[in-house]
């Protein structure tokens, strides 16, 4: 019988076996965002950038894919578009199989900005979209206090969201999204506001609830070690233009816990991430974007400084 060697792998290619059977799983099941052939070119003062090309994905049911890549690269366009908040240059979007053109309840969306109703209590912001759906008060009181209660902030619903933290109001918001039953959240780097250590519990907050729910989950990040810490699959762009540079299958096993940060995957998977991401030179990215005005506009800075 052949002997096991115990050593971790440390190429972010190789899925330990509950990883690779558990991504068979995920696989097996149906597409419920399907991207096809994504592209946004946009026109500004006789100006044309090309922000998405050809992006191409499948999400499929309870699955939790991350986007990275530089600035620049389309992230927050691509996810306006799946959201319904712009409109694709070419390509399609479809959710469950059905093509969509403009926003919908099928979508939810948590923004990094604190959206709460500031006028609403907490649990009449977590209603909002109930009572919109046309259930009524009585039901979406009661629904939404489940919701409240899954996020642990039961104790909270007659508050006003300035009297919660940071980290609280977008668990609220998050509630508040996955309340109107949509198929996919989209989150635009709904914790980048939040100082290091919330934005942690809150990445445990959301593994948690996530846990709990039917939900396929987008999530658009800056932070490498977030997109690793949460995602199933990370899907990576590259800028100028916006086009898949690579999908990478995160190797590592749920349920997870900060631990898994200093695993010889997380941090080979990690190290692949850099690679890809910081591989294009800072300024050669910004002479691209802004053309030859650069040069002179950062002379006439230091000419100023002098
Ligand atoms: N409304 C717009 N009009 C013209 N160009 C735009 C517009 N929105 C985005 N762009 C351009 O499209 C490209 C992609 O921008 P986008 O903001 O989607 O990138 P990003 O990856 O989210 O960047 P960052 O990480 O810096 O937020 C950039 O070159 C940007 O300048």
């Amino acid at each position: 019988m052949a002997t096991h060697d115990q050593t971790p792998p440390a190429d972010y290619r190789v899925l330990p076996p509950e990883v690779a059977e558990r991504m068979a799983r995920i696989k097996a099941r149906e597409v419920v965002l399907q991207v096809e052939n994504l592209g946004k070119t946009f026109s500004r003062h006789g100006q044309t950038t090309v922000a998405l090309e050809d992006i191409s994905m499948g999400v499929h049911r309870r699955e939790f894919v991350c986007v990275v890549g530089p600035s620049g690269c389309g992230k927050s366009t691509l996810v306006r578009i799946l959201a319904g908040l712009e409109d694709a240059s070419s390509g399609r979007i479809l959710v469950d199989g059905t093509p969509v053109n403009g926003p919908g309840p099928d979508r939810g969306m948590v923004f990094q900005k604190y959206t709460l109703f500031p006028w609403r209590s907490v649990c009449r912001n977590v209603m909002f979209g109930l009572e919109m759906s046309g259930l009524s008060k009585d039901e979406s009181r009661r629904q939404a206090m489940q919701w409240l209660q899954a996020i642990g902030l039961e104790r909270f619903a007659d508050a006003l969201p300035h009297q919660l933290s940071g980290g609280m109001q977008q668990r609220v918001a998050i509630a508040r999204a996955l309340a109107a039953q949509p198929r996919v959240l989209l989150m635009d780097e709904p914790f980048s506001a939040l100082d290091a250590r919330t934005r942690v519990r809150m990445q445990s907050h959301l593994l948690d609830i996530w846990r709990k729910t039917d939900i396929t989950i987008v999530f658009i990040t800056h932070d490498l070690d977030e997109a690793i810490y949460l995602a199933d699959r990370i899907l990576v762009l590259k800028a100028h233009p916006g086009r898949v540079e690579e999908v990478i299958e995160v190797p590592l096993p749920r349920k997870r816990g900060p631990d898994i940060m200093t695993s010889p995957e997380f941090l080979a998977t990690r190290a692949r991430l850099e690679a890809l991401i910081h591989a294009e030179p800072e300024d050669e990215a910004a002479a691209e974007e802004f053309g030859d005005d650069t040069i002179p506009l950062l002379t006439l800075v230091t000419d100023v400084v002098e």
